[in-house]
């Protein structure tokens, strides 16, 4: 056990395929962990099984050691957030009352109104995603990366130990995205867990700690960007040729991909 989120030996089956087989990682608090592999791999899978939103056939999800998709809802919303791929219908919300959804597991039944903590840390949220000129705004009337911030808002405003996110950088300007990221390396440094579906090698690259890379339900590498993102990992798991350079500033690896002659 660590103390943060560790799977082990799981595996899901969907529609009498198996989807994921035999998954084994760990994310550790403090590191910003990036789930890579190409599409259909079963990074959705995995990150929503985490939360017991799909059932496993076997293995342990265990965050701080307790069974995380068997805690009750509420007490999971405590624990952990999650950014889906495609953010939940808030059509009849504002854009601040979406991110205020990520108070509700901490306001009691009886409670009326959000406390003035609750509209504190919500303010927050939004100034952090650059969002603050849009709180009065139809959810339902913004663009995909005006929703896309507000989805990652309200997941900070839940103040997660555990944040979980799917492809969080879609839909997102360049701009939008380094901001995102480095939100949630920040929120990693003060000792949250964080894992995320990436599709992006370079971004992924440049902002984890580490990469687990699924491939058709398999893990098949993780550990350090450098050590993990090989030409021959990247022939195998994604069919492209690649040549690796270091980032002139930050010495990040870099790919430069081309379909294989
Ligand atoms: N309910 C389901 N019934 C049948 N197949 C499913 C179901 N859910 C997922 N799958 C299949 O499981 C595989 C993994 O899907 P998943 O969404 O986890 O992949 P992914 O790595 O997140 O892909 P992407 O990068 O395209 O988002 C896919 O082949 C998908 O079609």
């Amino acid at each position: 056990m660590s103390a943060g989120l560790d799977i082990t030996d799981v595996s899901a089956t969907a529609g009498g395929e198996s989807i994921l087989n035999g998954v084994t990682m760990r994310a550790l608090p403090g590191s910003l962990t990036g789930l890579i592999g190409p599409n259909g791999a079963g990074k959705s899978t995995l990150l929503r099984a985490t939360l017991g939103l799909v059932p496993t056939t076997s293995g342990t999800i265990t965050f701080v050691g307790n069974d995380l998709p068997a805690m009750p809802r509420r007490n999971r919303a405590r624990v952990a957030a999650f950014v889906e791929q495609i953010g939940a219908n808030e059509a009849q919300l504002t854009a601040r009352e979406v991110v205020m959804l990520g108070r509700i597991p901490f306001q009691s039944v009886w409670q009326a109104e959000p406390s003035p903590e609750d509209e504190q840390i919500v303010t927050e949220a939004i100034a952090a995603v650059d969002m603050s000129g849009f709180e009065h705004r139809q959810y339902n009337t913004m663009s995909g990366g005006e929703q896309q911030r507000l989805q990652i808002a309200r997941a900070l405003a839940q103040q997660p130990r555990l944040l979980l996110l799917d492809e969080p950088t879609n839909h997102l300007d360049v701009h939008a995205q380094l901001t995102a990221l480095n939100l949630l390396r920040t929120r990693a440094q003060s000792g949250a867990t964080v894992l995320l579906a990436l599709h992006d090698l370079n971004l992924a690259a440049a902002f984890c700690d580490a990469l687990v890379v699924l491939h058709q339900g398999r893990v098949v590498a993780q550990g350090a960007p450098q050590d993990v993102l090989t030409p021959a990992l990247l022939r195998t798991v994604y069919n492209v040729d690649a040549t690796l350079v270091s980032h002139p500033t930050s010495g990040r690896p870099m790919i430069a991909y081309n379909l294989p002659a």
